[in-house]
């Protein structure tokens, strides 16, 4: 099913932006990149760089000549899908939504609104709705999935028997259950032979609907897949950067929710600016120590899809996680509160898996360790909290100075002396 209107119809801020000819511009001619290394085998199995760097050279020199659109799906008709969605619409690409849903595609169609998760915003005039999933993804240049985390294997799986060359890119924030897996691991799992990429960065779905300016980080091992997605949602509101690296880009999109949801607490505990600027800079620290050990570079956490986006969901209430973790704060039960929420809260679930991980590979992760005993083990956050500030003695940035280098015997020491406290106390076992 389609949208009964694709008149292209343009608004007057379109019109502005066709007549600079930036995005048109920009995604015709990356269109004819993708387009020619599609055609040509290049991104449909496992690549070579200079195979890449080649195709690209050769191909650069007459995609003036011969513009071709984009063809993108994006599944899942959530706030987020449908955002970029409508952002790859509006710059021209031939887009379609898939929901999974059949009344809501009808409303979708009807309305050019998505009333559930985006209520009140009108979608572009271009942008196509369908339930069918074969239709939606066959004959695409580039799937983006943003169904939650959970359900990220079981769409990979049902999509499968439809893809010959296309490229899947995650824009899920989410780490699978009890596997670990993030949504790069599930992509190499179920399609070995796809080019693929992860999208992340700090991008609220009703701040990026209102047309403020923010931005994003594709990454991928693929250089035409990096160009083909900053093609298709660059545009003078949304800035898309690049990176090649995967692990590092889609850790911090997964991890900084553990954080907004500690930040929503402590905001409902009334905490101080100094307060919120240790949390914000201790997950920073854990985050970073965590990604090293997966794999990633720890100078990818200093970029939007690290710093910038815990900065963004740890300081604002559009955050679905930060306002779970406001709810906890004010007393309310994890289940209540995800009832209450009714959206997607990656971080409840990757609280469970990291902390788990952590654990198990002996990786230090304090605040995570504290969150998941306030929140599953029904310690006290004051309790918990007070734990954790009279942890021993660390270096700073770790990557600069090693902690073994900190004080060790005074570390030693405050350790025996908190550990016997919380005994006493009866409070957490967290590190
Ligand atoms: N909303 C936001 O501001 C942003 C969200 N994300 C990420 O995007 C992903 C999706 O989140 P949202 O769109 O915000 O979620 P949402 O809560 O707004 O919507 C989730 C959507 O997924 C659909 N869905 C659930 N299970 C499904 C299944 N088994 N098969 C197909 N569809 C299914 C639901 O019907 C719903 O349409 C998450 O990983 C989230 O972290 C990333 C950046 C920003
Ligand atoms: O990832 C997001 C913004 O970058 C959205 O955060 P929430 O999932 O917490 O709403």
């Amino acid at each position: 099913m389609t949208s009964p209107n694709n008149s292209h119809k343009k608004t007057s801020h379109e019109n502005s932006e066709t007549d600079k000819n930036t995005p048109e511009k920009q995604n015709s001619l990356l269109a004819g990149i993708i387009e020619r290394a599609t055609k040509s085998g290049i991104g449909r199995k496992k690549l070579n760089p200079s195979a890449v760097e080649s195709a690209v050279a050769k191909n650069m020199a007459d995609i003036h000549s011969n513009p071709t659109k984009l063809r993108l799906a994006f599944l899942g008709g959530g706030s987020f899908g449908t955002a970029m969605a409508n952002l790859a619409a509006r710059n021209g690409c031939d887009t379609t939504l898939w929901v999974r849903n059949k009344r809501t595609v009808k409303a979708m169609v009807k309305t050019q609104t998505n009333k559930k998760y985006l209520p009140g915003y009108k979608l572009d005039d271009r942008l196509k709705y369908s339930h069918d999933l074969a239709a939606s993804v066959k004959d695409k240049d580039i799937i983006f999935i943003a169904v939650p985390g959970l359900a990220f294997r079981e769409t990979l799986k049902n999509i499968a028997p439809f893809i010959s060359g296309q490229s899947i890119v995650s824009l899920t924030k989410g780490m699978e259950k009890d596997t670990f897996a993030m949504m790069s691991d599930i992509i190499k799992e179920v399609l070995p032979e796809v080019n693929f990429g992860v999208m992340s960065g700090p991008n609220l779905a009703i701040e990026i609907m209102k047309n403020m300016p923010s931005a994003t980080v594709i990454a991928s091992e693929s250089e035409p897949l990096r160009h083909a997605v900053q093609a298709a949602l660059h545009s003078a509101f949304f800035r898309v950067f690049a990176s090649d690296d995967v692990k590092g880009v889609e850790l911090g999109g997964a991890l900084k929710n553990i954080y907004a949801i500690a930040m929503g607490m402590a905001a409902a505990y009334d905490v101080g600016e100094n307060t919120k600027a240790m949390i914000l800079t201790r997950a920073l620290a854990e985050m970073s120590r965590f990604g090293v050990e997966a794999g990633a570079n720890p100078l990818t956490f200093l970029g939007l899809s690290g710093v910038g986006d815990l900065y963004a969901t740890c300081s604002s209430e559009l955050s679905r996680n930060y306002r779970i973790g406001n709810m906890l704060g004010r007393g309310m039960s994890i289940d209540a509160a995800v009832k209450k929420l009714g959206q997607t809260a990656e971080g409840v679930n990757t609280i469970q898996q990291v902390h788990e991980k952590a654990t198990k590979e002996g990786i230090y992760m304090p605040i995570t360790h504290a969150l998941y005993a306030v929140i599953y083990e029904d310690k006290a956050a004051l309790g918990v909290a007070l734990h954790l500030m009279e942890a021993g003695f660390r270096s700073d940035v770790e990557f600069v100075m090693a902690h073994d280098h900190s004080n060790a015997a005074l570390t030693a020491q405050m350790k025996t002396s908190s550990d016997s406290t919380a005994d006493e106390s009866g409070d957490t076992d967290s590190k």
